[in-house]
């Protein structure tokens, strides 16, 4: 009868989480459908990153639970794939070595490994810098490398936490007009964080507002604009008016 709970990836439910005295999670729950984007928007220190320990399975809440697939993954790592801000590529690793990690750290060998993720060089625009080191890359190179590599480690689920944050501008663009073009093929489940509005917007079909801390979900906006989405629609009035009311509610 509920189509929404048959394809239902991720859920999270009504996670609470202190650190000592410091209250940063006060009720957040949300949820995530099958080949979903959704984007976590927020303050900076509002919590984000910690709701992506908590979901990933490398913090316990105090109280509240994960749900993947329908079970209880609370507490329990290794299900989803996880992309830190930060995401460094080992410097004395090749990319496609860098790239296998994640097979080989599951017991795979390495020339298996290697097998495994070369098909995926293509789509990932590193096709002829297999061999080549993390530092005769570009930044937008690296980053989908490293996107890559977290895509190896779990297909299904990616926790993506402001994988651009780093980049210039016309890279971050380039990247955003990237994702959105290859994320169909991928056939994953996407959360993403993000200060940025119009990243969120540009890139989601769900976005959850986060208050400051302690956090709660202030708002959860679906994002009705065309699925094809080019840089042109930055200038849609439907995207304005968005962008206008999420600058609002933060
Ligand atoms: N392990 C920890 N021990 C103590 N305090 C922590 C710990 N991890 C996070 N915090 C605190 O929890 C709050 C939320 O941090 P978190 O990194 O989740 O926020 P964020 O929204 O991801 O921030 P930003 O957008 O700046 O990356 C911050 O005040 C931070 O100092």
């Amino acid at each position: 009868m509920n189509t929404f709970l048959n394809n239902e990836k991720l859920k999270v439910e009504n996670i609470k989480k202190n650190f000592g005295d410091t209250e940063v999670l006060e009720n957040v729950s949300l949820s995530v459908k099958e080949k979903e984007f959704v984007s976590i928007l927020g303050p900076s220190g509002s919590g984000k990153s910690t709701i992506f320990n908590i979901v990933s399975g490398l913090l316990k809440p105090d109280c509240g639970t994960i749900n993947i697939d329908g079970k209880d993954f609370t507490g329990k790592t290794g299900r989803v794939s996880y992309m830190y801000q930060r995401d460094l590529l080992l410097p004395w690793k090749k990319i496609i070595d860098n790239v296998a990690m994640p097979l080989v750290l599951k017991g795979e060998k390495k020339k298996k490994a290697r097998e495994e993720v070369n098909k995926y060089f293509h789509i990932f625009g590193l096709e002829g810098f297999e061999h080549k080191y993390p530092f005769q890359l570009s930044g937008g190179m690296k980053q989908r490398a490293a996107l890559l590599r977290t895509y190896m480690f779990s297909q299904d689920i990616m926790l993506l936490d402001e994988p651009f944050g780093a980049l210039d501008a016309i890279t971050r663009s380039k990247m955003q007009l990237w994702l959105l073009d290859i994320i169909n093929d991928l056939n994953a489940s996407v959360v993403f964080i993000t200060h940025d509005i119009e990243e969120a917007i540009f890139l989601s079909d769900r976005i959850y507002i986060l208050s400051d801390k302690p956090a709660v979900i202030k708002e959860e906006i679906i994002v009705e604009l065309p699925k094809k989405r080019n840089k042109d629609i930055i200038t849609d009035k439907k995207f304005n008016e968005l962008k206008k009311y999420i600058l609002e509610i933060l």
